[in-house]
């Protein structure tokens, strides 16, 4: 038995180990360690290509490791997105992914369609979600792809909330948000985390926001994690820098 299972501590929500992956033979991912502290936010910062989004993918159970384990909650597991979802886990991947042609409240029906909710809980998880991102309801109306980056970014996030996921993967949310636009979002979901434990993986390069709202960094380089710390570790922008 583990010493943090024998003090009777929570085991890491996810975690992997000595993980391998690649597309087509090329390695992209290799020996990788990673734990996820249960109720806290894990920041991963790399350069372009260093492999964040396949390790979102691989743990969502989109893309199949060569080598190593995955573990929820402590117990082995092979991800498949629908168990994975079952589990709790939800995953907003880089790139909004909202339905550009639908309204945003068809889209969250959509969305509470494929989660099997009936009209009265899924009517309650949508005002728990608009309480949380109130601004949701001024384009509530509107076609999701008429919306601005930000917009649509609440609206995915939004989406992925109302199956009150205990796990959140948020792959590169800031993309093409200016950092006060990126701000405005991440601080309701930082409150919501604190307030219901919610473990949230956040994969960034805009590293002075995500820092703001996380409780841990792990930097990764060439497909392994080369650092892990707090966000005052790395508050010297040149470390950082030569970490990249
Ligand atoms: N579907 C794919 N097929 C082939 N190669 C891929 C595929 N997806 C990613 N790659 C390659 O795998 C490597 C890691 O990509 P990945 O998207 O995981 O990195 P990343 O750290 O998320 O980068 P970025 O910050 O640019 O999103 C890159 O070299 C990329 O070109």
């Amino acid at each position: 038995m583990s010493a943090s299972l024998q003090q009777g501590a929570a085991p890491p929500a996810l975690a992997v180990r000595g993980l391998g992956a690649g597309y087509g033979g090329r390695e992209v991912l290799s020996g990788l360690d990673l734990e996820l502290p249960q109720g806290e936010v894990l920041c991963l910062v790399g350069h372009n290509g260093a492999g964040k989004s396949t390790l979102m993918r691989l743990l969502f159970g989109l893309h199949a490791p060569s080598s190593g384990s995955i573990h929820l909650r402590g117990q082995p597991i092979t991800p498949r997105p629908d168990q994975m979802a079952r589990e709790g886990v939800a995953f907003v991947p880089e790139g909004r992914g909202v339905f550009p042609g639908l309204a945003v409240r068809e889209n969250f029906e959509l969305a509470l369609w494929s989660a099997r909710l009936d009209a009265t809980e899924g009517a309650r998880r949508t005002e728990e979600v608009l309480e949380v991102l109130p601004r949701i309801r001024e384009f509530w109306t509107r076609r999701a792809g008429t919306l601005s980056g930000g917009q649509q970014q609440m609206v995915s996030i939004g989406r992925a909330l109302l199956s009150r996921p205990s796990i959140l993967l948020l792959d590169e949310p800031s993309i093409g948000l200016a950092p006060k636009t990126f701000q405005d979002l991440m601080t309701p979901i930082r409150a919501l985390q604190q307030r219901s434990g919610m473990t949230i993986l956040l994969v960034e390069q805009n590293v002075g926001e995500a820092f703001a709202v996380s409780d841990h960094v792990a930097v990764m380089k060439s497909g392994r994690i080369i650092f892990r710390g707090v966000p005052a570790d790395l508050s010297d922008h040149a470390k950082l820098m030569e970490m990249f």
